[in-house]
């Protein structure tokens, strides 16, 4: 997380990323100058919530002009890796799958083979991991099976 998500729109997008994903809770302000600043260096706007930030706040970004394309729901707090997954997280997955079912919803911190499950079937398409997959013996397996776990959820929705 950073406090001024404005100041890297330019640097990131010169370097060639092709999303941009921004915190809520520090984009209060801005956040529609941040969407169309990101959207006009071609990147994919989205928008990051900490586990503290009610899932309306993100609603105003979804809905109006200069949306956002993806929510990423922290399931952590965000700082370091290798943290313990918050299953009550999922209920703002849940919420956002029912609101918006096309809508690419990232989680991240904790997820790993024990519990990518509740994120995939509470509507989570997107997956960050960390610690789940450098510390495994085989990290292609672990990510097989995260993968596995999203498109299982998506055949079953
Ligand atoms: O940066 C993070 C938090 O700020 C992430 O949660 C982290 O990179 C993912 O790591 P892990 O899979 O070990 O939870």
């Amino acid at each position: 997380m950073v406090t001024n998500p404005l100041d890297y729109v330019e640097p990131l997008g010169k370097a060639g990323a092709s999303g941009f994903t921004f915190h809520v809770e520090a984009s209060r302000d801005n956040w529609q100058e941040l969407v169309q600043k990101i959207k006009s260096k071609g990147m994919k706007p989205g928008v990051s919530l900490k586990p503290g930030t009610p899932i309306e706040e993100v609603y105003p970004l979804l809905d109006g002009e200069n949306s956002v394309e993806l929510v990423l729901v922290m399931t952590v707090e965000p700082g370091f890796g290798g943290q313990k997954f918050m299953p009550e997280m999922m209920d703002k997955v849940r919420t956002l799958r029912k609101k918006y079912p096309s809508l690419d919803i990232e989680v991240d911190g904790g997820l790993g083979p024990s519990t990518i499950e509740a994120a995939t079937s509470a509507g989570a398409n997107c997956i960050v991991a960390g610690s789940s997959v450098f510390g495994a013996p085989d990290p292609a397996q672990v990510i097989t099976l995260l993968r596995g776990s999203v498109e299982e959820a998506q055949k079953r929705s």
